[in-house]
């Protein structure tokens, strides 16, 4: 049960999620041109990091999950590169990565290298049936912009700084289902998402998530909380998702603090153009806010604090991982 879920609340949300699908198309615009706003703010960090005033923010928060999928493929897959899907990749941040076979994705590519794609509506195709080579291959020939996947095809799966982009959590299930489905048997979705508490105030809501995407077929094997951000990796464990997803509301479960704000704080956000503007001192704090150390991680989700210095790599709980 969704612990944020309380009598009377259940009827609220389902509510919402019906809106939130029946919006579903008219929201593609929307999103396009949320997400100019987004890049725009993204320019400035990276000019600013560019400048070296911060740190690049995705590569500190991606380099505990580069770790992770390097070590479980390399015991798995010696030979080859590791078939990585970064979605909303906005610039391309994998692509200097060897390891990878990097496909980055994106609604409004910031580069070139990264293909035009709404992963909402991304069609899913069978499965190729073709040896590792043959796969590479027709992945390094993948042509802008991308409508359709075969089924299976990724080792990983990354959603960094993507599913709090998105307005309703039916929408976040979308994406974590389509990451079921693109990814191979023993594949590894990695999700970072932000936090604006640093302490535990939302470990019910990690929890949430996790039975939320456990329930399509994966088992949670790494989580991390630095002080803004919680890093997940779940492994497909299975071909099949859970039988019972119309009776959980698991879609539900993949709520963000912000689906509970009201019409009307929106619309007061929206009437006070003032209190949106920004210094640039506070353009900075903004941005110092998106920087993080990757010696600080503790586990909310258990309550306990990871003490371990090692930059954020410590798996305790996954039998794949400790075999290696
Ligand atoms: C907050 S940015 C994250 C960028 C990058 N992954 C990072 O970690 O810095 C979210 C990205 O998701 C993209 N996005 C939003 N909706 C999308 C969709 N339906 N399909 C693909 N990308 C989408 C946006 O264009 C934006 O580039």
């Amino acid at each position: 049960m969704n612990p944020r879920v309380e009598a009377g609340e259940t009827e609220r949300l389902q509510e919402r999620l019906r809106g939130a699908i029946s919006e579903e198309v008219p929201c593609k615009q929307v999103q396009e041109k949320l997400s100019g706003l987004v890049k725009n703010v993204h320019r400035k960090l990276r000019r600013k990091y560019r400048e070296g005033k911060i740190l690049n923010s995705h590569l500190v928060f991606s380099t505990p999950s580069l770790n992770l999928v390097v070590v479980f493929y390399s015991s798995v897959s010696p030979l080859g590169k590791i078939r990585l899907l970064d979605v909303g990749s906005c610039f391309n941040p994998f692509l200097r990565f060897d390891e990878f076979l990097t496909v980055g994705i994106d609604i409004v590519p910031a580069v070139e290298s990264v293909y035009k794609c709404d992963f909402l509506n991304l069609q899913l195709q069978q499965p190729l049936q073709l040896a590792g080579d043959a796969v590479d291959a027709f992945l390094r020939h993948l042509r802008s912009p991308i409508d359709a996947l075969p089924a299976q095809l990724f080792h990983a799966v990354v959603f960094s700084l993507l599913l709090s982009y998105f307005p309703s959590p039916y929408q976040r299930w979308i994406c974590c289902k389509k990451a079921h489905e693109l990814l191979q048997l023993h594949g590894l979705l990695l999700i970072i998402t932000p936090d604006s508490s640093h302490q535990n105030r939302h470990s019910l809501m990690m929890r949430s998530w996790r039975v939320a995407v456990e329930s399509l077929g994966f088992k949670r094997c790494k989580y991390v909380k630095y002080s803004h951000m919680h890093l997940m990796a779940f492994r497909k464990v299975s071909l099949a998702t859970t039988s019972d997803l119309v009776s959980r509301n698991y879609p539900e479960m993949l709520y963000i603090p912000q689906d509970f704000h009201s019409n009307e704080e929106e619309e007061d956000d929206a009437a006070a153009p003032q209190q949106a503007l920004r210094s640039d001192m506070e353009d900075d704090q903004l941005a110092w806010g998106f920087m993080e150390l990757p010696d600080t991680p503790y586990d909310s989700d258990s309550g306990e604090s990871q003490s371990s210095s090692a930059p954020g790599f410590h798996e305790t709980d996954d039998p794949v991982l400790l075999q290696t």
